[in-house]
């Protein structure tokens, strides 16, 4: 009898596109896996709406491989104790499973099996994905590398799996493991065919208009392409949407008109955005202290010390008296999302003008996202901190963004109804309503809806006063060009420009839409 095969699952919750599963049933029965680990569910940054997420993306998954033929096994447990019970019960196993960019947490723990599998006669096998560099990484050839990866072909579903003597287990519920219900309203559904129906919808209907509407939270929801939770837990593979997307700019190339010429640039831009994905997660594979320590280590000592809990808490309730970031904060506890913009507007407004050290708020946004991918998440929150020292400090005005892209305060109004009667003259700053408004609008600033919390100007003002004097330092300098050669793209370097600090930076630039600047590091 040929040896098993395990195939762990982790964030790759798919059928197709799946190397450890493609390899595993190449060489004989597999056994694919899903172990719910208490301490990773028990941790500050996982929330019910992951959970949520996951258990259906597993319920579908277990579907998909069981009309192969072996459903899904699930366990609970520590993994190392979980792989050595298997092994104790059915024999030697060769383990499968993608690499993973996680948190400390599923670092150390991937460290540990590696530790017992090499110790327990276990033969182990971690696929790349993402295209993400292990190891020795020379930035300079990172983008032909990705490139190469991810022009590898796509590896098809197994045709069958052998039927295994063995328990699937129940996948737990909310309540078996301790997860509070959050309070989503429109929570994104997982699972592979959502995924492939998601891509599908937004490369052949929704996505026309991307490059325009990427940056206003009223178009955004629609118009992006909402794949992020997908990439991120693997219920498709970043190749598989990125070829689709290459065939599709192909589709379009023998057409004309202006309604293919907004196509095509919206897919051209979706596609450099699949780049980022890896460019970003490399940072924390690369350097995983940035998961708790800035880029540069003299900006955590900038904030530390003046964490403000009801500062802290009005932001995180939506209740700042900025309309915008309120909206934002109140729509993103709902759906579990929130488009690039308003999650730079959202850190810019906590880091600068709330003054908190992105440690101390990361895990409410970490818990809130839907598609919590943490190379991205501490890349960004910290880009969005100033605390990188390489990118130019971009603090965002909130009253200014609202006008800018939700004019007329449709985001506002939905998701923020004490201000829904407040005339539009006013909605970006309904402190500025005179008291006769404020009454026949139902919304007295004070009572129904909180004057400002801080002055946005005076806040920036300071801001970047402190962190320009930080960036002077001679020491800093020096490790913003270590920070920049270990991390930095090498796409645009002619677009570079020299800061006051004399270190080389991005020059932030935009899409000829002038509506997201893309941000590169
Ligand atoms: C503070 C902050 C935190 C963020 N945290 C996350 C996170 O935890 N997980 C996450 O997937 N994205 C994160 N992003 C990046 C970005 O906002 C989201 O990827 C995007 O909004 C997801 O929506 P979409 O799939 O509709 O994006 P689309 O615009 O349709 O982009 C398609 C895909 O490209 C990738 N992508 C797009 N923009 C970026 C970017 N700026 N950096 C890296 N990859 C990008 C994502 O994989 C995304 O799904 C964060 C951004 C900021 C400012």
């Amino acid at each position: 009898m040929p040896n098993l095969q395990v195939v762990w699952f982790k964030r790759d919750l798919r059928t197709h596109d799946h190397r450890p599963l493609h390899h595993a049933a190449l060489n004989g029965p597999v056994l694919p896996i899903y172990i719910v680990e208490p301490d990773i569910v028990a941790a500050d940054d996982f929330s019910a709406g992951h959970w949520q997420f996951i258990r259906s993306s597993l319920s579908e998954l277990r579907r998909a491989l069981a009309d192969l033929g072996q459903p899904l096994v699930v366990r609970v447990g520590n993994a190392v104790d979980t792989f050595e019970k298997l092994r104790s019960d059915a024999g030697p196993f060769t383990l499968w499973s993608h690499q993973e960019t996680g948190n400390r947490a599923t670092f150390d723990r991937d460290i540990d099996v590696r530790r017992w599998a090499a110790t327990s006669g276990i033969e182990m096998h971690e696929c790349r994905q993402h295209g993400v560099v292990r190891g020795a990484l020379d930035r300079d050839r990172w983008a032909k590398q990705w490139q190469a990866f991810m022009d590898e072909p796509e590896t098809p579903a197994p045709n069958a799996l052998q039927s295994l003597p063995v328990r699937p287990g129940p996948i737990p519920t909310l309540a078996d493991l301790d997860l509070p219900r959050g309070r989503f309203e429109a929570l994104q559904a997982g699972g592979e065919e959502a995924a492939h129906r998601t891509l599908q919808s937004f490369l052949f209907d929704r996505g026309r208009r991307y490059r325009r509407e990427m940056s206003s939270p009223v178009t955004a929801f629609q118009s992006c392409s909402r794949l992020s939770p997908h990439l991120c837990w693997g219920t498709i593979s970043i190749r598989t949407v990125r070829n689709a997307a290459l065939n599709r700019k192909d589709e379009l190339s023998n057409r004309s008109g202006r309604e293919t010429a907004d196509w095509r640039k919206s897919i051209s831009s979706f596609i450099s955005r699949l780049h980022w994905n890896g460019h970003f997660i490399q940072k924390l594979e690369s350097a995983p202290r940035i998961e708790h320590e800035s880029f540069i280590p003299a900006f955590d000592a900038v904030r530390e010390n003046d964490f403000d809990t009801e500062r802290y808490e009005a932001w995180k309730a939506g209740e700042t008296g900025y309309p915008l970031v309120d909206a934002c904060m109140r729509a993103l506890r709902a759906t579990g999302y929130l488009n690039f913009r308003m999650r730079a507007m959202i850190v810019s407004f906590a880091a600068y003008d709330l003054w908190l050290d992105w440690r101390s708020f990361h895990d409410v946004l970490a818990r809130r996202w839907i598609d919590y991918e943490p190379g991205i998440h501490f890349s960004q929150l910290q880009m969005q901190s100033g605390t990188t020292g390489i990118n130019a400090l971009r603090i965002y005005n909130p009253t200014k963004q609202a006008r800018d892209l939700d004019p007329d305060g449709t985001f506002i109004r939905r998701w923020v109804p004490e201000l829904r009667r407040v005339p539009d003259t006013y909605i970006h700053t309904p402190w500025l309503a005179p008291p006769q408004v404020q009454v026949r609008s139902g919304c007295r600033i004070g009572k129904q809806y909180p004057k400002p919390i801080v002055r946005h100007e005076t806040a920036a003002r300071r801001a970047r006063k402190v962190i320009g004097e930080v960036r002077k330092r001679p020491e800093v300098q020096q490790q913003a060009k270590q920070v920049l050669d270990q991390h930095g793209s090498r796409r645009h370097r002619s677009r570079r420009k020299t800061t006051q600090s004399g270190v080389k930076n991005h020059r932030s630039h935009s899409d000829t839409s002038g509506q997201q600047q893309t941000f590169e590091f």
